[in-house]
């Protein structure tokens, strides 16, 4: 009999053979959920130049020193600079320029002062807002009052305040969400060099399989497992394309694997590769020149089938791995029942994923949890098992969450798949847990 793999060394294994993508250049929304290759350097100074963080006037600190409403220190309004604006206004000694948020404090002003802190040159008590100017252009004009003096600076953004040129702005290695597409879309970045999101082709394999919306005819039922892990792909930030369910024949599935292998950085399959007469992945995929993809390349076929095991693990004991084609793209076989697809996926495939994208950590995080419910739990002895879980994070009287297991250890139970927001980890070692027992839990967020 051959080998038992344990989780870990078919993890291992696969993440052995995996490189990141290479680098692309991608605009900055396309580049979203990406990971930077390289630092971004500040080119130039954020804000570019000093600027008014607040609606009111420019004015000389000398100017408004002791004002206040009863004896407001009144100055001459010499125009607008919006924001925007390339006037060039210079504040003089008694004088203001009326200004706004984000515009460029102009030469000779050393603070703003708050329109809310003036009558907002009406000759009236202190102003909500200032008039919008195209309804009163005047108001550039005349004479404002100002009832409270500022410091020097008060109320400016200084240049360089948010970044400084030549600093890292992002390091290698993140990854772009909107905060950081927002930071290289403000130094003027239209553009981000990233590992691109893999290509997924997923097929799922069998000829009872009917796509949703059909009707069933006997002995059928529909497709989950192509839908299940299209989505928990695109859910890893990969870029998926479902192909619809291959009958059991090896020629066709080898045919269509093939031509998919064009758009792939990574195949998935669902099905077929247990010990049944018609598990046709296996068949197709067990022949050693299967995919030669040219002469040249029949020596690295031989040196690479895809390689059927059995894992020491439940679900998702029979399980497969290779490199096909002429790029030696990854292929991951996994069992055709829709529990074991799934947890295959969030124990292989999604640390695949992330590895071709470049994302540390590949894998997901674990927690300690106790064990909830009633009854105690039976695990098989030398297989790690992955039941089901409701997990309700520590609270504040609380310092270990809990889990409960949801469904039993079937892997045909999808509703209860359904109903779960993680995975109870039990070792190998582990034939019982009882009610209250600490576990190892991966919560699926
Ligand atoms: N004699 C043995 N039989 C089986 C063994 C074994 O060791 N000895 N292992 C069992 C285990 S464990 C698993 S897991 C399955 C894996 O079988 P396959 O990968 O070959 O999967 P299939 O036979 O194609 O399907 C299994 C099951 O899942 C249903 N299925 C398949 N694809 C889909 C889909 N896309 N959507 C919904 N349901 C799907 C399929 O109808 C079968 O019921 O083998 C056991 N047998
Ligand atoms: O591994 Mo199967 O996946 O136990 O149902």
């Amino acid at each position: 009999m051959s080998k038992t793999w344990s989780v870990e060394e078919h993890l291992e294994d696969i993440l052995r053979s995996i490189r990141p993508l290479d680098p692309i250049e991608l605009n900055l929304l396309d580049a979203q959920g990406c990971t930077l290759v390289d630092d971004v350097i500040v080119p130039a100074a954020l804000p570019p130049f000093d600027n008014s963080s607040m609606d009111g006037y420019a004015v000389r600190t000398a100017d408004v020193e002791g004002a206040s409403e009863e004896f407001p220190a009144v100055l001459s309004v010499i125009g607008d600079i919006a924001a925007g604006s390339a006037d060039e206004l210079t504040v003089g000694s008694g004088e203001a320029a009326r200004i706004m948020t984000g515009a460029p404090l102009p030469p000779g002003a050393e603070a703003v002062v708050p329109v809310e802190w003036t009558d907002g040159g009406t000759g009236g008590g202190p102003a909500d807002s200032m008039p919008a100017h195209s309804d009163a252009p005047e108001g550039a004009t005349g004479q404002v009052r100002v009832h409270r003096p500022v410091h020097p600076r008060q109320h400016v953004r200084a240049k360089g305040s948010d970044v400084k040129p030549g600093t890292v702005a992002l390091k290698a290695g993140t990854v772009l969400g909107p905060a950081q597409v927002g930071l290289l879309a403000a130094i003027g970045r239209g553009t981000a060099t990233v590992r691109p999101r893999p290509r997924v082709v997923v097929l799922s394999t069998g000829s009872e399989l009917v796509a949703p919306g059909e009707p069933l005819g006997p002995g059928q039922i529909h497709d989950a497992n192509s839908f299940v892990l299209t989505a928990a792909a695109r859910e890893a930030g990969a870029i998926p394309y479902r192909v619809g369910a291959v009958a059991d024949d090896a020629e066709t599935l080898r045919a269509t694997i093939e031509d998919q292998l064009i758009r792939a950085d990574l195949v998935v399959t669902s099905g077929g590769v247990s010990v049944g007469a018609y598990d046709v992945v296996k068949e197709a995929l067990s022949r050693v020149d299967a995919f030669r993809g040219g002469e040249e390349d029949r020596m690295d076929a031989v040196a690479d089938p895809v390689e059927f095991r059995r894992l020491a693990m439940q679900p998702g004991k029979p399980q497969g791995f290779g490199l096909i084609g002429p790029d030696r793209t990854p292929i991951l076989t996994l069992p055709g029942n829709p529990v074991s697809a799934y947890v295959s996926f969030e124990l292989f495939v999604r640390p695949a994923l992330r590895t071709l994208m470049g994302r540390q950590p590949v894998r997901r995080r674990t927690v300690r949890a106790r064990l909830a419910g009633d009854d105690a739990l039976s695990s098989p002895e030398g297989k790690r098992q992955f039941l089901r879980g409701d997990y309700t994070p520590p609270g504040e009287e609380d310092e270990t969450g809990t889990v409960r297991a949801v469904g039993g250890a079937g892997s045909h139970l999808i509703a209860a798949l359904a109903q779960a927001n993680a995975l109870i980890d039990i070792p190998e070692k582990t034939g019982r847990l009882a009610p209250g027992d600490e576990v190892t839990v991966v919560p699926l967020d």
